[in-house]
């Protein structure tokens, strides 16, 4: 049986895969004066091992307790599904969108995206599309996550921290464990590593975008934070210092410092010639790459240790998130038509995306999913225990389902309208 038979099947959809495995969809519509926009998920997942501590196995999608377990539930199958489930649903209706779209699904997001998410990027920049604006996976909503704020907040992605992987290596001679010099390649590295991570990079909080979310929210904070937060030109340190504290809400104070890899040694009366540790870094949008450089230089101080960029880029430019903005509004507007409580706020997505792969087809790039965010969620991304509700899963589908049908009017909806404007 094939899935979504409607889509594959629609004289209005256009199918083609690339670089093998990831696809690429052309939704015609009505009105080709209408600029497309671009809806963006991906197929790959991280790794997961059962024996990390899930409790089931997580390739299974078992369901417990009204909850579907699994890798890439919600990283990132759930938009995925929810994507091609509603336009699924929209074309069985007989629907027709005014305004064409594209639907790109990436198959090596969590690889840098070099093969899918770059040459999809550049098919349509050969075939000179311009889009009005990206939705790509992100941010969500946060319900209880934010300490002091009452009330779920919508927050959409309008930029992105950059990111360098650093490798750092030591080479001392090597010899027997039973006459082990003073200090040996991998106590070296190991006193490198300890030194970034005893020292984190400057706090930049109120410099950058992330400044948005909490003055958008500041009335949903009880006395006295959300007069801090109505005055962060004053209180920007103070609140820092409480954020830092948390490492999800770290991340949005800082560029982030994490050692991911470390090896050194084949055995165990031997002292290896050799070590060598990955580094991956999250650059707040208010530094740069080689400022980050710079820093990692000065904190490591030790001529023995090689400092190597394996990769980076800088922060991402901020889209907009004013009245005028479709993108923003066409996203804010069908979430408060499914949640009318939730507060919608732009924020700064603190991991990386596809989207990045195609800032030269729009200036206007959002990265967010309804996916809803309790205590303890933002740990199950990359980690164990990923999972969705189903009834979130369908809130997904049904906010796709709307979203492309908001998105067939011309102009930017008007503030707290509701109802399709068809
Ligand atoms: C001050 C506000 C606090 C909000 C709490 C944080 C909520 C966390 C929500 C989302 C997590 C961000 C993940 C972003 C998507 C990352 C996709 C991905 O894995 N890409 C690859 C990579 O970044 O390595
Ligand atoms: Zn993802
Ligand atoms: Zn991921």
């Amino acid at each position: 049986m094939t899935a979504f038979p409607t889509v594959f099947s629609s004289k209005l959809v256009h199918h083609q895969l690339v670089a093998n495995y990831s696809h690429l969809f052309w939704v015609q519509g009505s009105q080709p004066d209408l600029v497309p926009y671009l809806l963006l998920a991906h197929l790959d997942v991280v790794p997961a091992s059962e024996s990390d501590g899930w409790d089931a196995p997580p390739f299974s999608a078992k369901e417990i307790d009204g909850f579907i377990y699994g890798r890439g539930t919600i990283d990132d199958k759930g938009a995925l599904m929810g994507i091609l489930q509603a336009l699924e649903y929209l074309l069985m209706k007989g629907y027709a969108p005014r305004r064409g779209f594209y639907i790109a699904l990436g198959h090596d997001e969590e690889a840098r995206g070099g093969k899918g998410a770059v040459n999809i990027a550049r098919l349509l920049k050969e075939r000179g599309v311009q889009l009005s604006f990206i939705l790509d996976e992100g941010l969500a909503i946060v319900d209880g996550v934010i300490s002091g704020l009452q009330g779920p907040a919508a927050l959409i992605g309008i930029s992105e921290k950059g990111w360098a992987t650093v490798k750092l290596s030591a080479t001392m001679a090597p010899g027997h464990s039973s006459m082990p010099p003073r200090e040996t390649s991998i106590g070296i590295l190991a006193a490198a590593i300890n030194r970034l991570e005893e020292n984190p990079m400057p706090r930049l909080f109120g410099y950058g975008p992330e400044r948005q979310i909490f003055e958008h929210l500041a009335h949903k904070f009880r006395l006295p934070l959300n007069f801090i937060m109505s005055n962060l030109w004053l209180f920007s340190p103070l609140l820092a210092r409480v954020l830092e504290r948390k490492p999800d809400t770290n991340a949005f104070v800082r560029t982030t410092t994490a050692v991911t890899m470390f090896n050194g040694g084949i055995k165990e009366n031997i002292i290896p010639a050799y070590a060598e540790a990955f580094v991956n870094l999250r650059i707040h949008s208010a530094q740069t790459l080689q400022e980050v450089l710079d820093l990692i230089h000065s904190t490591v101080a030790d001529q023995r240790v090689k400092i190597e960029l394996i990769h980076g880029f800088d922060p991402l430019p901020v889209s907009s998130a004013d009245e005028r903005a479709f993108g923003f509004q066409i996203v804010k507007k069908t979430v408060l038509e499914m949640f009318p409580t939730v507060t919608v706020a732009p924020g700064v997505c603190i991991g990386n995306t596809d989207s990045r792969h195609f800032s030269d087809l729009t200036r206007n790039i959002y990265r967010f999913a309804p996916i809803w965010f309790k205590p303890g969620d933002p740990q199950r991304f990359h980690g164990i225990n990923e999972r969705i509700s189903k009834k979130n899963y369908e809130e997904l589908v049904e906010f796709y389902f709307s979203l492309i049908q908001n998105c067939d009017i011309k102009n930017v909806p008007e503030a707290h309208s509701s109802g399709h404007e068809l």
